[in-house]
């Protein structure tokens, strides 16, 4: 049985239909990111969870349970909201401490279980400070400690990092997987961030409309979305994507128009002949050269910059139509302030193609 499963879960507010008809199951032990923009309905759906919210159709359950029906403790849930506010008059040991007091349970046993979380959490060292004297980064590693200290079996993370400084986001994106799989709890996991959501997902949840577009592996919602805002959602620089009809060229090969012009397509995608879609490219599937090549797609360099390791060029062709096109740095390119005259061409296999229509994946 999963450790959570919610089946038809239907949620409005006033005329509002936030959740409509969602579906999820969770294995126990497991880390779902729940990923979808502002205004999506994400802690509304951790709140069903935490049976602070009546569903007004479907069923939540934990262990077999309805949510609503046990407290949140009982169950063994623990929920971490966006703003985790420190007791200000309560030192980092007494703050990680306080869900333990609530349980009357032995000052030893006290002791021993704030210790060793925070030994995890790396803030043993701050234990007797207050938080005025922690730094932003240490209060928000003693809040989580707080969360995880009565070894929840399931915790609820509400976007945790969403107010905390770049370089701290990065270092617990890098430790929370081995945090997580430390306490075994199942984890769900609500961020807007989609690289924290590739980052910490064993998988992802695409929250659209009320419902999960897609859940699925961090590869498999990056390589393989089934959908075109699926598509769009995970990647920068984003998705390539044209309106395109492919056709059968001259050669026999499958042809497309961009920008007027004429671009081979690499594979043989039968059965898309005349076909009204849409073609996906990652920007790191599209491949910018000087040199002419058959089937390749004239285009103009217009600009180029350096984003971290890769170099990102941006391509005109034809009537205007705009390309990205990212490789390993290249900082010739970058340094480059001309246009600069060229062809791009197609990675085999990894062409997408959406309904123009439903933008459905084909
Ligand atoms: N109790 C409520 N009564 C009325 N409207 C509500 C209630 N709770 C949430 N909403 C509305 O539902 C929408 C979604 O809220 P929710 O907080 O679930 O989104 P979210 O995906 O978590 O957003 P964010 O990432 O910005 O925190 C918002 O427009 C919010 O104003």
């Amino acid at each position: 049985m999963p450790h959570l499963s919610i089946s038809g879960l239907c949620k409005a507010f006033g005329k509002k239909k936030l959740l409509d008809g969602l579906d999820l199951a969770v294995e126990r032990g497991e880390c779902l990111v729940v990923f979808g923009g502002s205004g999506s309905g994400k802690t509304t759906l951790l709140r069903h969870i935490a049976g602070l919210l009546e569903p007004d159709a479907g069923t939540v359950l934990i262990d077999g349970q309805r949510a609503g029906d046990v407290s949140a403790q009982q169950r063994g849930v623990a929920m971490a909201f966006q703003n985790f506010a420190l007791y200000p008059h309560m030192t980092a040991f007494e703050n990680i401490a306080s869900p333990l007091r609530a349980r009357a349970i032995d000052e030893a046993r006290i002791a021993r279980q704030v210790q060793e979380v925070a030994e995890l959490l790396r803030i043993a060292h701050v234990l007797d400070h207050s938080p005025r004297q922690l730094s932003n980064g240490q209060k928000q590693r003693t809040s989580l400690a707080r969360s995880l200290v009565h070894k929840p079996q399931m915790i609820l993370l509400d976007d945790p990092l969403r107010n905390v400084d770049a370089k701290i986001r990065f270092e617990m994106r890098l430790e929370f997987p081995k945090l997580f799989k430390a306490f075994g709890s199942t984890v769900l996991y609500v961020t807007q961030d989609y690289r924290e959501a590739l980052a910490l997902g064993d998988r992802i949840g695409v929250l659209v409309d009320g419902c999960f577009a897609q859940i699925d592996s961090p590869a498999g919602v990056y390589r393989n979305p089934q959908s075109r805002e699926v598509a769009r959602l995970f990647g920068d620089p984003p998705i390539n994507l044209f309106e395109v009809t492919p056709q059968r060229g001259p050669g026999g090969a499958m042809q497309v128009q961009i920008g007027g012009q004429t671009l081979v397509l690499p594979d043989p995608c039968t059965g898309l002949q005349g076909r009204a879609c849409v073609l996906g490219v990652r920007p790191e599937d599209l491949l910018f050269s000087t040199e002419a090549q058959p089937g390749a797609l004239p285009v103009t360099m217009e600009a180029a910059m350096p984003i971290n390791v890769r170099t990102v060029a941006l391509l005109k062709a034809g009537d205007g139509a705009e390309l990205l096109a990212s490789r390993p740095e290249d900082p010739v390119l970058a340094a480059r302030r001309e246009r600069l005259g060229g062809f791009a061409t197609l990675v085999p296999g990894r062409c997408m193609f959406f309904d123009r229509a439903s933008g459905a994946r084909i």
